[in-house]
């Protein structure tokens, strides 16, 4: 078993559609899991519907779950020449549902139904692209991971429970012999069968999953770039393909910020060494990457990881005490409750700086816990580069016209804080 997995730009519109349907028909005659996300931005537009519904907000909840409905609709005007079709009965009921909710009581539970809503984006793309592949004569099964997938009720970031899931899998498959299984990224269920979301992006982290209950050959990821490059094409120009680097490598990069696969996917994959194939949808025959066990390539490359709206927070105890020994743990304490997520950090004797992404409504939140016992400082609107396998040529290029606020190095890496002059 081989398992695929296609994220929201391969299945945005009727023609990716029929591309993806072109590669799958395409793999040979190995049984295949085919793990898809929402299509294009739908799980945007279903996180909008979820904060309409809440803020009883019912022109914008309207209008959006409208404008759902209808780009899913052209989609399958375009894909089913057939309109009486089932599938157009099925979507029509899951948005139907959706706007019944608008006179229903509000479930106290924001996250809880929030999962419930947003899940339905992989709901729709995958039961419109299995009915697609069916009428294209593909010996095809749709899968539904809230069965498959066990998770915990910590909803929006649920953690799966491996051992229950592998049993769950095992029982679906025994009895499923299509070629092609379709089934969602991204979702799960709870043991009282309520779905549950793996966190933004996770569909990547969905492929891992299976691929390790599965015992699978490989996984390939299919994506709008050519594979792993060396950066984002979208912040750096003249990009280099990582032909081939280790689960170590990818799970760093990955880790720093390169958006390209979820941190989350690797360590299932190297637990059991199964290789990962980073591919290309717009040119499926090219070579792509591969990440696997042998650290031998890594450091031919170096690659460049940059993040925006960046903070830099500088905090010290009033009380002159150590940083460290007696209040790391408290700062660290209130950092997790403000929300931010802490990408570098560094301290001296009575101060301690940390490079953050945090929203304005966290910032806020955070200054003020922590303004009572300590002197707070911070600058916003900052860059982070994060550069492996670094030299000076590469330090310069990156740090030209900008002020440079903090700085690490380890042998391998270089992290940069930086303000932009220009
Ligand atoms: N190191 C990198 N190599 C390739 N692409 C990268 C890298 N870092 C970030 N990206 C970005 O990742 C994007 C693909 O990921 P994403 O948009 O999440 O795909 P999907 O939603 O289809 O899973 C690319 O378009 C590219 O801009
Ligand atoms: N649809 C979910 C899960 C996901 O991973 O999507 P994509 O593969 O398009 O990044 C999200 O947007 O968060």
């Amino acid at each position: 078993m081989k398992v695929f997995k296609f994220g929201g730009a391969s299945v945005k519109t009727a023609k990716a559609v029929r591309n993806v349907k072109t590669i799958l028909s395409q793999s040979g005659q190995e049984q295949l899991f085919v793990v898809i996300s929402a299509m294009g931005k739908t799980t945007n537009a279903m996180e909008g519907i979820v904060k309409a519904l809440y803020d009883k907000n019912y022109t914008i909840f309207d209008r959006l779950v409208k404008d759902r409905k209808e780009f899913h609709l052209e989609i399958m005007l375009d894909l089913f020449e057939d309109q009486n079709h089932s599938i157009f009965n099925e979507v029509n009921d899951i948005f139907e549902n959706l706007l019944a909710l608008k006179s229903q009581r509000l479930v106290e539970n924001y996250n809880f139904q929030y999962d419930q809503i947003v899940s339905l984006g992989e709901i729709l793309s995958t039961k419109i692209i299995a009915a697609y592949l069916s009428i294209c004569d593909e010996n095809v099964a749709w899968m539904d991971a809230r069965t498959f997938i066990r998770t915990d009720d910590h909803y929006r970031q649920a953690e799966v429970d491996w051992v229950k899931t592998q049993e769950l899998l095992d029982f679906e498959l025994a009895s499923n012999n299509a070629r092609i299984l379709i089934t969602q990224g991204f979702l799960g269920h709870t043991k009282e069968g309520f779905t549950t979301t793996l966190g933004r992006e996770g569909s990547d982290f969905t492929a891992g999953i299976i691929a390790y209950c599965t015992n699978a050959e490989s996984v390939t990821i299919w994506k709008d770039v050519p594979g792993m490059l060396n950066a984002d094409p979208k912040w750096f120009e003249n990009t280099v393909k990582l032909d081939k680097i280790s689960f170590k490598e990818a799970i760093e990069l990955a880790y720093y910020g390169a958006s390209v696969i979820h941190p989350k996917t690797i360590k299932p994959l190297q637990n059991k060494n199964i290789p990962l194939l980073i591919k290309s949808f717009l040119d499926p025959n090219s070579e792509g990457s591969i990440i696997q066990d042998s650290t031998e390539h890594d450091d031919l490359i170096p690659s460049f990881i940059f993040k925006i709206n960046q903070v830099l927070l500088s905090i010290t105890p009033k009380d002159f005490s150590f940083v460290v020994e007696e209040n790391l743990s408290d700062i660290i304490k209130k950092l997790a409750l403000s929300g931010g997520h802490i990408n570098v950090m560094q301290n001296s004797a009575v101060s301690f700086s940390v490079c953050l992404d945090i929203d304005n409504f966290g910032l806020n939140r955070l200054v003020g816990m922590l303004q009572d016992e300590y002197e707070v400082r911070y600058n916003n609107n900052l860059e982070l580069v994060t550069i492996r396998h670094y030299d000076q040529a590469t330090i310069d290029r990156v740090t030209h016209g900008r002020e440079i606020l903090m700085e690490q190095k380890t042998r391998q890496t270089v992290r940069i804080v930086m303000r932009n002059l220009e």
